[in-house]
């Protein structure tokens, strides 16, 4: 029986409850082996980022060769990226190594606000990484930079993942955390039709990392097999169970639950 093996590209958050430690924590409670990528450190905490250091292109593509040689993932997600340069650097190796799969969760802003991907960057991440996505998981802030509109409803939300799916992405799943609605909806559009999933939103500021969670639940299940309809429903059961029992863990946005979907299913 071959095991499953998941890659993260993404920073590092000290605090755990994003980035490359959430992926990491979520594929093994998916039972999927994850491997990681580390594109930038961060000093953090649940009350904001107090430090940003994007690694040298170097260790990047090191990691990267190391993962190539040996370790083929079955599916991978992108995160936090920061700059042009790792960007292209990352989507350059993608298409030398041919993998698929690729779960791209546009990292851009960290829930106390800080700056995770440069401004200049936008262009490169449209430009060198969205064609290669089989699935792009923008929140809605996302959504409005990458296409330039402004989202206020369900419409333009919709408008916004067709212009996404015109930049080449297979699936595009604009999240509905930021939205105003009493409930979360997720909305999924495979370039013909939308779909959506809903959910009660859970009222509680411990949603630090629900983003990098629920993009990487769905690449786990893409990694185990699972089809693109199986992936979102999978990640949105996952990340609806870890912000409803969260862990009240320090004193601003907390972390999610990781182990509560597993502990659901009991
Ligand atoms: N309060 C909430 N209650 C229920 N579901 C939520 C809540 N907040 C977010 N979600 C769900 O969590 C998932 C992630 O969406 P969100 O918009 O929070 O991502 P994000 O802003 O990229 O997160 P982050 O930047 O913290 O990683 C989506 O499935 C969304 O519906
Ligand atoms: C390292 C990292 N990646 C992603 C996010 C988005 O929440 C974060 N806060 N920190």
């Amino acid at each position: 029986m071959t095991t499953a093996k998941a890659l993260t590209i993404a920073g590092s958050d000290s605090g755990g409850g994003a980035g490359i430690q959430a992926d990491l924590k979520t594929f093994q409670e998916l039972k999927v082996y994850g491997m990681s990528v580390i594109t930038a450190i961060t000093a953090q905490n649940t009350l904001g980022v107090d430090g940003v250091y994007p690694m040298m292109l170097e260790a990047i593509e090191k990691q990267l060769e190391c993962i190539a040689v040996d370790l083929q993932p079955d599916a991978l997600k992108t995160g936090m990226l920061f700059n042009s340069e790792i960007i292209e650097l990352v989507a350059n190796k993608m298409e030398q190594y041919k993998w698929k799969n690729l779960v791209v969760d546009p990292v851009m802003i960290a829930k106390g606000g800080a700056n995770l991907l440069q401004q200049e960057a936008t262009e490169s991440m449209k430009r060198k990484l969205l064609p290669l996505a089989t699935v792009l998981t923008p929140n809605i802030p996302e959504a409005e930079e990458l296409t330039g509109i402004s989202i206020r409803n369900m419409e333009e939300r919709k408008e916004a993942a067709k212009r996404l799916s015109a930049m080449g992405v297979n699936y595009v799943i604009i999240k509905g955390g930021h939205g105003d609605e009493k409930e979360a909806v997720d909305l999924l559009f495979d370039g013909s039709h939308f779909s959506s999933l809903v959910a009660e939103r859970i009222p509680t500021k411990n949603t630090h990392g629900t983003g990098c969670t629920f993009s990487a639940a769905i690449t786990a299940a893409l990694a185990n097999g699972y089809s693109i309809n199986d992936a979102f429903q999978l990640g949105k059961d996952f990340i609806h169970q870890a912000i409803k029992n969260d862990l009240h863990i320090g004193s601003g946005h907390g972390p999610t639950n990781h182990w509560a979907y597993q502990e659901s299913k009991r």
